[in-house]
């Protein structure tokens, strides 16, 4: 009975790669005050295992890492282990733990590289797993949960928050402490309750199958930095990240993406060298940055990242910038993904 009952379930890889899901405090006081990346995917497994229910779980540690700490070798490295388990007839669906801190970074990425409808979701927690009213545990099971489901297929990298289901291309963190942590401009996709996903809408944008990107065929990925606008900037940064390599910058900017009178002149400079650049909006409730508003795209050559943050900028165009170097490609695919 045992067997039948397994052979009825889905299969499901956890891919650790460490955060504050893996992380250990010294009491259980400590929700704030911990070390990420402590506890190895089997001993995430056994703390739930409830999840055997939803599935048959198995794990793999990719890396141990806190996120703030993922480079883009690291991105490359899961991405295709992320591929090949896609691959897999033994495989319905993958769950990645992750730290929080650049998960919005790591999901967007997948939903761009990975051609596969089978579920991908990205969890994390915002308190380790020794602090009281951990959250790791539920975001776990729910992450496995919707892996688990049909209905989550061909809908794009996901994220489990917080019993909300995020689309991976939209969601960023943007309260820390907090369990409610993540947030989108344009919602969620649905929730999750007690091992049951429930869908209300759909992400718009193009994404893996629809993707025109393959991280079979991405082997680097190209230096693209971020400089951040504010009151009295300077044009100091962006030409240190255009030295130092970049070849593209986004520009984290004020409001509608809009650029200082004392920056707009090395900017405009840069461009005429070679270097991309990229207006975005650090504005926290999500940014919404068009062509020639705050300033003459068109006359600079510059590019807008339209909805997207200032890190989910810098994980498209260096995706993009793997096929392109065409100011204009690089726009028609910031309005397309
Ligand atoms: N809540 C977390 O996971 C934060 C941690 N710094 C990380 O991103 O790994």
């Amino acid at each position: 009975k045992e067997a039948a009952q397994q052979q009825k379930l889905a299969n499901v890889v956890i891919l650790a790669t460490g955060g504050t899901i893996a992380g250990a405090g010294a009491s259980a006081a400590n929700s704030a005050t911990y070390q990420a990346a402590k506890l190895g995917i089997d001993k995430l497994i056994a703390g739930v295992p409830e999840l055997q229910d939803l599935a048959n779980v198995r794990g793999e540690q990719v890396m141990q890492i806190a996120s703030e700490s993922i480079g883009n070798d690291d991105l490359l490295k899961l991405g295709k282990r992320v591929a090949e388990l896609a691959d897999s007839k033994d495989v319905d669906g993958i769950v990645i733990t992750h730290g929080t801190d650049t998960l919005e970074e790591t999901a967007y990425f997948l939903n761009l590289v990975e051609k596969t409808d089978k579920p991908i979701i990205v969890v994390g927690s915002m308190r380790p797993g020794t602090a009281m009213s951990a959250d790791g545990m539920l975001n776990l099971y729910n992450a496995v949960a919707v892996a688990s489901s049909k209905d989550a297929r061909g809908k794009g990298v996901l994220v489990t928050m917080n019993d909300e289901i995020q689309s991976g291309r939209d969601v960023s963190k943007a309260v820390n402490i907090k369990t409610e942590a993540f947030k989108s401009q344009w919602g969620p996709l649905g929730m999750v309750v007690e091992g049951k996903s429930y869908f209300f809408r759909l992400p718009a944008k193009r994404h893996t199958v629809n993707s025109e990107f393959d991280i079979k065929t991405i082997s680097k990925l190209p230096a693209v930095d971020i400089a951040y606008g504010y009151g009295n900037v300077t044009d100091t940064a962006y030409k240190a990240l255009a030295q130092g390599g970049a070849k593209a910058i986004i520009h984290a900017g004020t409001g509608n993406g809009s650029v200082s009178s004392r920056v707009v002149p090395a900017l405009q400079e840069l461009r005429k060298e070679g270097v991309q650049i990229i207006r975005s909006s650090h504005v926290n409730q999500g940014g919404f940055v068009l062509r020639n508003a705050e300033q003459p795209d068109d006359k600079n050559d510059w590019v807008v990242a339209h909805d997207l943050n200032p890190q989910k900028a810098r994980i498209l165009a260096m995706v993009a910038m793997t096929k392109t170097q065409d100011s204009k490609e690089l726009q028609r695919i910031f309005w397309e993904y």
